[in-house]
């Protein structure tokens, strides 16, 4: 198999975290990551490429250090500095998983830049896709998304047939119609990509608040007959059975996670904070719910605002729901 080619903007960096011996039952996942080299795991090896436990499929980290959506859109920029920070809340943690994890290292927006940046992620994302792995994009603004659905949209499993479903933990619809693309519109934009593909777009969303999202904003979402629970409405039962139905309903899955569906006590390191947000635990048992599933393809984790982060408490949300949807 001819390697894919992978052109990042900042290599994999070192990992750290604390030492507590080498034998695999001290490993934490700064002793567990390796940087990501196209072709060289089990990935490649054709007999591997299908696993038949999804929670052995190698997964691969990218990070999307991007200010540029949360800027047009009027936001609290910060979130470039993200990806940095999730390494470091991840490195420490304890590493139970039975997969290998690889750090492919960041793509980087510059000023002004999104569109190509967003271009330059989902190329470099489809060929880990293809080459077998699941992919973690850590954002960066919600303006992420778009680089991940391009990155999906292109790998074979959606070309292929697969139907894709699009499962946005958030406490907006992000379905904004605006003349440039930003963190508020990612969502209209799959949308038209869609329905240009001739595909039906698949959007649910968990979380949304009601007095952050305008009439406007609701009847885009129920235009496009995207599901959605409202955060008051999330009570564990709820949420399961809601995601579950989505879940029924598709072939493969991205999952995205907007940190501000979170209450701004556990999230307050966000662009903007919810005063009412969905429960960690309620969001924690999606992410349980949505790896037992086998169907997720990609995830990433967005809006994280480090600069407004308290004692790295949304870095370390990050964290663990990563860890979670990767155990
Ligand atoms: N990523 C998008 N976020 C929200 C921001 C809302 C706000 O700033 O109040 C949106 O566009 O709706
Ligand atoms: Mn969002
Ligand atoms: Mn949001």
């Amino acid at each position: 198999m001819v390697s894919p080619e992978l052109t990042v903007d900042v290599s994999p960096q070192p990992w750290t975290g604390r030492f507590d011996g080498d034998g695999a039952e001290h490993r934490r996942w700064w002793q567990a990551v390796s940087p990501y080299a196209p072709g060289a795991d089990s990935a490649d090896i054709p007999q591997k490429a299908s696993p038949a436990n999804s929670a052995e499929v190698p997964a691969v980290i990218l990070g999307f250090a991007s200010d540029e959506g949360v800027r047009r859109n009027k936001g609290r920029t910060g979130a470039a500095l993200a990806p940095a920070a999730i390494r470091s809340a991840l490195g420490p943690l304890a590493f139970h998983l039975d997969r290998t994890v690889s750090d492919a290292g960041d793509i980087v927006v510059s000023d002004g830049a999104l569109e190509a940046g967003q271009v330059r992620a989902g190329h470099a994302m489809t060929a880990m896709l293809d080459a077998g792995h699941l992919t973690v994009v850590l954002g960066g603004g919600h303006e992420t998304a778009f680089a991940s659905y391009l990155g999906v949209a292109g790998s074979d499993a959606v070309r292929g047939g697969k139907r894709l479903g699009i499962l946005n933990l958030d406490a907006h619809f992000d379905l904004r119609d605006e003349p440039l693309p930003s963190s508020g519109t990612p969502f209209l934009q799959m949308a038209g990509a869609e329905a240009a593909a001739g595909r039906a777009f698949r959007y649910a969303v968990v979380g949304i608040s009601e007095p952050n999202n305008t009439r406007s904003l609701f009847n885009t979402a129920d235009g496009l007959g995207v599901r959605y629970l409202l955060d008051e409405d999330c009570t564990a039962e709820r949420v399961r059975a809601f995601v579950a139905d989505f879940l029924a309903a598709v072939d493969v899955l991205y999952l995205t996670i907007d940190l501000d569906v979170l209450p701004a006590s556990v999230a307050p390191g966000v662009s903007a904070p919810a005063a009412y947000g969905v429960p960690l635990p309620v969001v924690s048992a999606v992410c349980r719910q949505v790896a037992e599933s086998g169907k997720l393809l990609h995830l990433d984790v967005a809006e994280l605002n480090p600069e407004f982060d308290v004692d790295g408490r949304t870095a370390k949300v990050a964290a663990r729901l990563v860890n979670t949807l990767l155990r």
